[in-house]
């Protein structure tokens, strides 16, 4: 089993990751298990294919599940599964020092700690993340948050997990397309600080989306370790720091509230179209190279990914994306930083773009 701590202080947990580790996860549980029975949060697709096998591990240490089970989807991440999923907890009468157990993807993790953020001002909840995205990204971190009308995430809180339980033999029953959107998050490190990294995904990428054990168990300590290193250090998104998480993000939000938070495009197939979409600016500007925008189009394109504006399926309408873009909460007294790149590796926070002239882009971009 590989460690991966996570150093924030008061509020530290670690990363456990190995492959079969969900059949003997209360090996790793028992310490946040205070009662004899463990409440699990997840999804409908999630409780068929790997919740027997949670349920297993923890019927043998004599303790039972109680699961809830919420629809699959991002229209999960909603006021209303909120109010249901809080309400049912609360009958279920947890307490602050009760863990809540999210088993599910980032759509699962996210909701779950939010409610557990916010249940009884608090009351602490454990990830096992079943996607590639959730297993890379959003199980880390502590950031929660469920939708809301004017956009992505924008009700939400920080709450640190108090583990994560990373599997990788799950992701054997995931669809490929959510692979796919997962690995898009992992490209994302390589992309940020670490070129060696996306080297390694240019040559060994197809082997993650292949399902090859070791590939994939590789990127996950990868990306796990850069995470938790980013947000140790930021843990707020106060320095600036921690917003390096959001390549992409700005683009790719907006393109999710194009096409209304839906299965035509996944938050990772977002993610992959606005990394582009970045970079592509980037180069317009003159701060990096054609070359380098291309290459990390074409890594996209070769993994099956949206890779710009047409490929994601969105019309290039600068002024209805920026609209979207207001509303991102990176915004600093009226204007809006942006993660761009000066090469492969070297993204940065630039504080002084200007929204018409992304719009402006946006309305020639392919
Ligand atoms: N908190 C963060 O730091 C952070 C980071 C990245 C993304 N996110 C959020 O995560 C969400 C996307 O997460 P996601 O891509 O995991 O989507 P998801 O949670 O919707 O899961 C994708 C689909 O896969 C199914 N599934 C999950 N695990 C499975 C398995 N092992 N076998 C079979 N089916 C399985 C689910 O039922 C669902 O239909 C977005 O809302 C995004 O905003 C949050
Ligand atoms: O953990 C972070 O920080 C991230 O930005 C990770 C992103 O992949 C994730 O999608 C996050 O939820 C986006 O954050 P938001 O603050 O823009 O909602
Ligand atoms: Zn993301």
């Amino acid at each position: 089993m590989t460690t991966v701590p996570v150093e924030l202080g008061t509020r530290s947990y670690d990363i456990e990751i190995a492959d079969g580790l969900l059949d003997r996860a209360m090996n790793v549980l028992a310490p946040f298990v205070t009662r004899e029975r463990m409440v699990v949060v997840t999804d409908e697709a999630v409780a068929k294919r790997q919740l027997p096998r949670l349920k297993a591990s923890v019927d043998a240490a004599g303790i039972t599940i109680h699961p809830i089970v919420l629809p699959a989807g991002e229209g999960t991440k909603s006021w209303a599964q909120l109010e249901m999923l809080t309400d049912q907890l609360l009958q279920l009468g947890i307490e602050r020092g009760d863990h809540v157990v999210a088993l599910g993807g980032g759509v699962i993790g996210d909701l779950t700690g939010f409610a557990a953020a916010i249940l009884k001002r608090g009351c602490g909840f454990v990830q096992i993340p079943t996607t590639l995205l959730a297993q890379v990204d959003s199980s880390v971190g502590g950031k929660t948050a469920i939708n809301s009308r004017a956009g992505k995430n924008l009700v939400g809180a920080f709450h640190q997990p108090s583990l994560v339980l990373i599997d990788p033999s799950v992701l054997d029953t995931l669809p490929p397309r959510e692979l796919r959107a997962g690995y898009a998050e992992t490209v994302k490190y390589g992309l940020i600080d670490d070129a060696d990294f996306f080297r390694w995904c240019e040559t060994h990428g197809a082997d993650v989306l292949a399902g090859e054990r070791a590939a994939q168990i590789e990127a996950i300590e990868r990306s796990v370790s850069a995470k938790a290193r980013i947000v140790g250090e930021d843990e707020t998104e106060r320095s600036g720091r921690r917003a390096l998480l959001n390549l992409g993000h700005t683009f790719g939000h907006a393109l999710e509230a194009e096409t209304g938070f839906s299965d035509a495009l996944l938050h990772g197939e977002a993610v992959a179209a606005g990394i582009v979409l970045a970079f592509r600016y980037s180069a317009h500007k003159g701060l990096c190279s054609e070359d380098d925008a291309q290459r990390v189009s074409t890594h996209f394109e070769a993994a099956g990914l949206p890779h710009g504006l047409s490929s994601a399926g969105v019309r290039a309408d600068g002024k209805r994306l920026g609209a979207h873009m207001m509303h991102d909460k990176k915004m600093e007294g009226g204007t809006l930083p942006f993660l761009l790149a000066r090469g492969i590796g070297e993204t940065f926070l630039a504080r002084d773009v200007d929204l018409e002239d992304v719009a402006a882009f946006l309305n020639s971009a392919d």
